[in-house]
């Protein structure tokens, strides 16, 4: 799928501005697939895309199926009221006017209703008493934990978490994860989206990692036990800035999607990159390994070499070591 927003200048001048490009993946039932990619990667609009909720603002291209047929906006506007969960990353999803209880029952009164509710809260560790509370009564994590509860309450078979854990500590975090772990042992799917690539790997089978609005690698978590069996040079900067692998601090920043108008987006910070990377208008996400990737020079080796030479050849010809430096870019 593709994402464009329509912004307008001064007068009537009018623009697209592309944050998603030609972004790719799938989730099966019975799988946790985590989405990594820092603020402002098209995460979220990943999420609100597949539930049909986009902005009136913005234009998608490209299909979405879900169980085989294609997900079109009605189709997905039915099936969030059960099939299809979303738990939102922002807490002012919750209405601020309505009781725990009937953000989860939606106001019925029934006893099956009611005794599922209450489970849903329980599993989440809030007790009864968390039920007759407004939003503005519980603390930021509890109300994270309602939102969890409020989504799986119905048994949905895709669930969307867009960054469920903030501001909860790395025990309950941990507990949450393993409470998504059980609902897709039970069959449903998951897309867990995230910028911690630590908790993706501490739940997910496997991680699709984004950067400035495309898919630029998917990976088995048994990937990530060492960079070199990784990809693209994005993933492996990720996997050295954690803190068990020497967390090496990643230089630049990315860039802001709608600029990237060809090539690589991650040019501009790879050390492996060439003059191509910058010129090729689109690059394919290609097979790698078991996993994909979309970068042209992915493989491990050249690289040293490739800056030991533009070395020696600066430091014997000036214009030798202006080749060298072509090359590099
Ligand atoms: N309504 C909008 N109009 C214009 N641009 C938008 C709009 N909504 C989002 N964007 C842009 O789309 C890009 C992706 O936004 P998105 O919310 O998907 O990021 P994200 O990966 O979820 O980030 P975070 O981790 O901070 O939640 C951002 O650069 C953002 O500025
Ligand atoms: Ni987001």
């Amino acid at each position: 799928m593709s994402v464009s927003f329509t912004q307008y200048g001064r007068g009537i001048r009018r623009r697209q501005l592309p944050v998603i490009r030609d972004l790719s993946l799938s989730v099966g039932p019975g799988e946790v697939v985590a989405v990594v990619g820092a603020s402002g990667s098209g995460k979220s609009l990943l999420a609100h895309g597949i539930l049909g909720i986009l902005p009136y603002n913005s234009c998608m291209e490209g299909k979405i199926y879900y169980d085989g047929q294609v997900l079109t906006r009605e189709r997905a506007g039915k099936l969030r009221k059960g099939e299809i969960a979303l738990i939102p990353q922002g807490v002012t999803y919750l209405d601020p006017l309505m009781k725990v209880r009937d953000q989860l029952t939606g106001g019925k009164r029934d006893k099956e209703t009611l005794d599922r509710c209450r489970r849903a809260l329980e599993r989440y560790g809030l007790g009864k008493e968390t039920e007759e509370l407004y939003p503005f009564e519980l603390s930021g994590g509890m109300a994270r934990r309602v939102l969890i509860a409020s989504a799986v309450m119905q048994n949905p078979r895709l669930i969307i978490a867009d960054e469920p854990t903030p501001g909860l500590d790395v025990r309950a975090a941990k507990r949450i994860l393993g409470h998504f772990r059980e609902l897709a042992d039970e069959g449903a799917g998951m897309l867990f989206i995230t910028h911690d690539l630590a908790l993706a790997l501490e739940v997910a089978d496997r991680v699709t990692v984004f950067y400035a609005g495309e898919t630029i690698e998917e990976a088995s978590v048994s990937d990530f036990a060492g960079a070199e069996r990784l990809r693209h040079p994005f993933t492996k900067a990720l996997w050295r800035a954690m803190p068990g692998n020497g967390f090496v601090p990643l230089r630049g920043a990315q860039p802001y999607p709608g600029t990237v108008r060809q090539g690589c987006p991650f040019a501009e910070q790879c050390e492996r990159c060439r003059r191509e990377c910058t010129e090729t208008e689109q690059i394919p996400l290609r097979l790698s390994g078991g996993g994909k990737v979309r970068c042209l020079y992915p493989e491990e080796g050249d690289c040293t070499a490739l800056g030991a030479e533009i070395g020696k050849a600066e430091a014997e010809d000036n214009s030798a070591g202006h080749a060298g430096r072509e090359i590099a870019r």
